[in-house]
Order: C-alpha cells, then structure tokens, then sequence
C-alpha cells in the first residue's frame, strides 16, 4: 500500500450509538485522487461512515485523517446551509465572496449545473433536484481537493446524471461518494465498498474490475428467471445454491447445463446475461443472510 499519499486510513473502526452498533469493524483506505463509492441500502451506515472520515462523529478503533486544508474540501449533504429566504442568486453570489472568486470563474459551473434558470428562486421554495444542483454549486465550484458527496445524484433526473457526473470526475482529486447509483460506480469508481448494515461486504473495498472479475464469484454469467414461474427461492436454491431474489426476478449464478436441461423440461422461461454489481451487491447480502456468517 502506498501510505505516502494516504489521505484516510480506518482500521477496525466501531461506531456504536445507544448501545446499537451502526459501524462495526470498519477497515478502509483512501488515497490520494482516489474515487471510492459507498454502495449500501438506507441505513446501511453510508452516512456515518463518511461522518466518520469527516471526524464529525466519534468513532472507536484507528483512524489516520490527512485531508487538505477545509477550504480545500468540497462537500454535499441534504441542507443549504442559508437561510430559505435567500435567492439563489445571493447564496451564490456569498459563496463566491467566501472565497474571493469572481463570477465569470464559477459561471461554466453554473451553467453545467443549470442554475441560472433559477437565480431568482428562494431556496426555501426549491424543489429536492434543484437544491441538489445548488448543494452540488457549494461543493464543486472552488475546486477542492477532496469531495465528499452524500449522494449527490438523489433528486436529479435521469438525462442529467451523466453531466453532473462529468462535473464530479472532471479533474483529478480525492473522491468519496455515498450513493445508490451502480451505474456510475461501475464508471467512475476506483474502489467500490459494499455496506450492509454497518458492515463493509465482501472482506472489502475492490475496483468494479475485481468485483466482476471471475476470481470473486466463480461465475460470469446468471440465469434470470420471473418470480412467477411457480419455483420458490428456496426449490432455486436446492438447483442452484446462489440463487437469490429481487425486484421480482430470481438471480442464478453457478448454473449448469443440467439446470438448464431441467429449466427447459419444466418450461419455466429464463434469460442469460451478464453479471452486473447489482447482482454482486445481493449475491453478498444472500450469502450473508444464508451462512450466518460475518464477511
Ligand atoms: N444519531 C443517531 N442516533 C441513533 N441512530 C442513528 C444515528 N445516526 C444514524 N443512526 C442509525 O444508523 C443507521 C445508519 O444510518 P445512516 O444514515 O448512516 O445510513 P445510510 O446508509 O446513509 O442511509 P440512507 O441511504 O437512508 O441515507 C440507521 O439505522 C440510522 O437510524
């Protein structure tokens, strides 16, 4: 490991609150221009964690923080921190002041971010996307060193995903994203962590190669079948042990040609495909939840 451009470093990092654990035996690094996804359900502990990075939460264990000075850091979670009678224009124009920059230096931004259609809103009267793009302004337009992005694509339609994304990745710099978005994790991730109920999945951190590679899951492809074929999880898994379920389909990785040959047989319809992160991220959960065991 190179710890020369360590900007974090977490080894076996508890976060208890009332006597609940919310983190537990976290072991993390960040290095230097680093882009790391935190993939996890709601209250997985993706929060926390970066809470934890930002010491802004007292967590057990070894913690080592060589971030860049504060107004090197560009950050994003659910508030504006202005009052909501403020306009758009005036939070903007404050920000700027803060750090002595002129407006033609962060107006590309603005437009990136298609703020100035809304100049004149109060950001009391902001809908949840447009407050995200504003939040978004707050974090990216100093250029920081270090970002840390509470999800920042929550809110934001779909079309405009990919640029806000090239906004984020558009220079080289420490990246730390709490997200539900597979997608952009397979694109822009170096390193992708899995959390599950405050437990980091799959021993830890790995790029979205490694996570697809052959090595993790011995298998490349899956079978997908309807929930309404008439098999249960539990006849799947007797065919194929990491069968799991979701969004109304069952997920088959390790199949044979004899569970094809019976899937036929019995005319139930599947489909072939490749395995995704999504698929990662429940074949974890699954084994977990079937093994009783402790990643
Ligand atoms: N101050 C607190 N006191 C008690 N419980 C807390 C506190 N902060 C967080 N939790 C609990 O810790 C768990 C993890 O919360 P956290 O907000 O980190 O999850 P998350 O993965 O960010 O969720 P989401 O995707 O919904 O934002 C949740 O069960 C939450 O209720």
């Amino acid at each position: 490991m190179d710890t020369q451009n360590l900007i974090f470093q977490l080894k076996n990092v508890d976060l208890k609150i009332e006597g609940t654990f919310i983190l537990n035996d976290i072991n993390l690094d960040v290095q230097k221009n680093e882009r790391v996804f935190i993939l996890g359900n709601n209250g997985s502990g993706k929060s926390s964690l970066i809470e934890v990075f930002l010491d802004n939460i007292k967590a057990s264990g070894q913690i080592l923080r060589r971030m860049p000075a504060k107004r090197h850091i560009g950050l994003l979670f659910d508030q504006v921190p202005f009052s909501p009678l403020y306009k758009v224009k005036e939070v903007v124009h404050l920000y700027g002041l803060l750090f002595h920059l002129e407006q033609n230096a962060y107006q590309p931004i603005l437009e990136r971010l298609n703020l100035p259609a809304i100049m004149h809103k109060k950001i009391g009267k902001l809908s949840t996307g447009e407050r995200k793009r504003l939040g978004l302004f707050a974090a990216l337009f100093h250029h920081p060193q270090l970002l840390v992005l509470d999800e920042p694509l929550s809110g934001i339609d779909p079309n405009s995903v990919q640029q806000i994304n090239e906004l984020i990745f558009a220079h080289p710099r420490t990246v730390i994203i709490a997200s539900h978005d597979w997608e952009s994790a397979v694109k822009y991730a170096d390193k992708i962590v899995f959390l599950h109920q405050g437990t980091i999945l799959g021993g830890g951190a790995r790029s979205p190669t490694e996570w697809l590679s052959e090595d993790f899951i011995p298998f490349n492809e899956k079978v997908v079948i309807q929930a309404d074929s008439g098999l249960s999880l539990d006849e799947l898994r007797r065919l194929a042990p990491l069968t799991f379920g979701y969004e109304n389909q069952y997920v088959l990785f390790g199949f044979n040609a004899s569970l094809l040959d019976f899937l036929s047989t019995a005319k139930i319809t599947y489909s072939r495909a490749q395995k995704s992160l999504h698929d990662i991220y429940y074949y974890l959960m699954t084994k977990h939840e079937l093994e009783g065991i402790t990643l």
